[in-house]
């Protein structure tokens, strides 16, 4: 299998659609710096805030996906959606003007990844082990590298509550982090 057979393997991208609607490598996305004050969604953003958009709760929304938690790549079949960037559902690569400039190398790799593996390997539980025991939950990703202690404590919060935005304040204009002040919070679920 190669990358010109992708166009007649339209469930495996549907595969791989889903596994980064729910699973998003970056659940944070990178931090964004606020350079102006800004309103979103009816919350002020003071200039110099850091923001981080919490795609994956966006993308468990039940307001905006039928059965959200539900692994179900046909979802993709009855609607054409974009993942890279053009879509607010669907944002595991973030969007505008700091886009990943590597989304469609991301996807490809993962699309083709997970052809091999299926189409090279027979796929089963270890032996007295049933598929729906093994614990297929995940650790914070990337975003866990930034900011300071307090921070972290207070993303993996926002994360599993399902803020769909983090804003926080360092003290000076630097990267410190030491000065959460308030979160950004508004319910998904
Ligand atoms: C499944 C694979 C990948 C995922 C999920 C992913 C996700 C992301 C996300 C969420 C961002 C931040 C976007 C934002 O801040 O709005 C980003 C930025 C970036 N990605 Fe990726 N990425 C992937 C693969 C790649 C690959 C293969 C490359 C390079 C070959 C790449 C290069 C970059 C670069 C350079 C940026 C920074 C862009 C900027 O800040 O202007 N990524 N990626």
């Amino acid at each position: 299998m190669s990358e010109i057979d992708f166009s007649n393997l339209p469930y495996l991208q549907c595969v791989a659609k889903e596994a980064m609607r729910l699973h998003p490598p970056t659940p944070l996305m990178l931090p964004h710096r606020a350079n102006a004050n800004v309103k979103i969604g009816g919350y002020d953003i003071p200039k110099g805030s850091n923001v981080h958009v919490n795609v994956w709760a966006v993308a468990r929304d039940s307001v905006v996906w039928k059965d959200p938690l539900e692994f179900r790549p046909e979802r993709f079949l009855e609607e054409d959606v974009d993942i890279k960037g053009h879509d607010f559902r669907l944002l595991p690569f973030g969007a505008g003007r700091r886009v990943c400039p590597g989304a469609q190398l991301g996807i490809n790799l993962v699309t083709s990844m997970l052809g091999h593996l299926l189409h090279h390997f027979w796929w089963a539980p270890p032996e007295g082990i049933k598929s729906e025991d093994i614990d297929m939950g995940e650790n914070p990703g990337l975003w866990y590298g930034f900011g300071g202690e307090k921070e972290k404590k207070e993303m993996v919060i926002a994360w599993w509550r399902g803020y769909d935005m983090v804003v926080w304040w360092t003290k000076e204009d630097d990267d410190d982090g030491d000065d959460v002040r308030e979160r950004v919070a508004r319910w998904l679920w």
